[in-house]
């Protein structure tokens, strides 16, 4: 029987560069995660698509979502919802493939408290100064905002040490590696305890 997959979730602060390294990650070809694409309530952006980027939900149909126990996890996050599928993330870990969630601090938390045997790691930023200046160049936040987010981020970056793993995001080839890195020494650290290996002692 195949081993069940690994659930890998990257999570930081806003800004620090989760979906940059994300879809880095995710361009290469020899990646074998399947990304969890999430629902949310918030508006498509020029070039997204329905299925490919997120599912685009009302706010009613993700209230509806909630209700029914449909997400692993979910957060308010400026205004909207986001959460992730459960069905889609437990029958691809049952099939024995690896996921892999993009998501932000307080949904993070929420599959750890649910789902411990996951690999969580936090992408942290060089400094809370690059942090800013992250921000202020992705230009999607007006000064307020990013001063929110900025405040957010201190509180989040306090909680790093309960993730498995911090990288930190100095160049993204660099975080793309280390992220990947980590994934594969984490596959060779659980084969200690599959089955097929304690079987073969007590063969030979
Ligand atoms: N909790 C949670 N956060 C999510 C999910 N999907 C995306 N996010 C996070 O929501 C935040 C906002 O995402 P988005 O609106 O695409 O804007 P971005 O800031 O440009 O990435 C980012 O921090 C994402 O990591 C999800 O399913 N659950
Ligand atoms: N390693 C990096 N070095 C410099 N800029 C980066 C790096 N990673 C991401 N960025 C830039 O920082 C901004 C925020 O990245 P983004 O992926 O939107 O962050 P998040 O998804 O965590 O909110 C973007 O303008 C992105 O191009």
């Amino acid at each position: 029987m195949k081993e069940k997959g690994l659930l890998i979730v990257l999570s930081g602060p806003s800004g620090v560069g989760k979906g940059t390294v994300r879809k880095a990650i995710f361009s290469q070809e020899d990646t074998k995660f399947e990304y969890s694409i999430s629902m949310t309530t918030r508006h498509p952006r020029e070039g997204e698509v329905d299925g490919v980027d997120y599912f685009f939900k009302t706010r009613e149909e993700f209230e509806a979502l909630i209700e029914q126990g449909k997400l692993l996890e979910y957060a308010e996050f400026v205004g909207n919802y986001y959460g992730t599928p459960v069905d889609y993330v437990r029958q691809t870990l049952e099939e024995g493939n690896d996921v892999f969630l993009e998501i932000e601090v307080q949904g993070a938390q929420q599959v750890r408290d649910k789902f411990p045997e996951g690999l969580f790691i936090f992408l942290a930023p060089p400094s809370l100064s690059e942090l800013q200046n992250r921000l202020v160049t992705r230009g999607t936040e007006t000064d307020d905002l990013i001063q929110g987010r900025m405040n957010t981020a201190r509180k989040e970056i306090e909680m790093m040490n309960l993730y498995d793993y911090i990288v930190e995001n100095d160049q993204i080839e660099h975080a793309v590696g280390k992220i990947k890195s980590i994934v594969q020494a984490e596959h060779c650290k659980r084969e200690r305890v599959q089955q097929r290996y304690l079987n073969m002692l007590e063969v030979e």
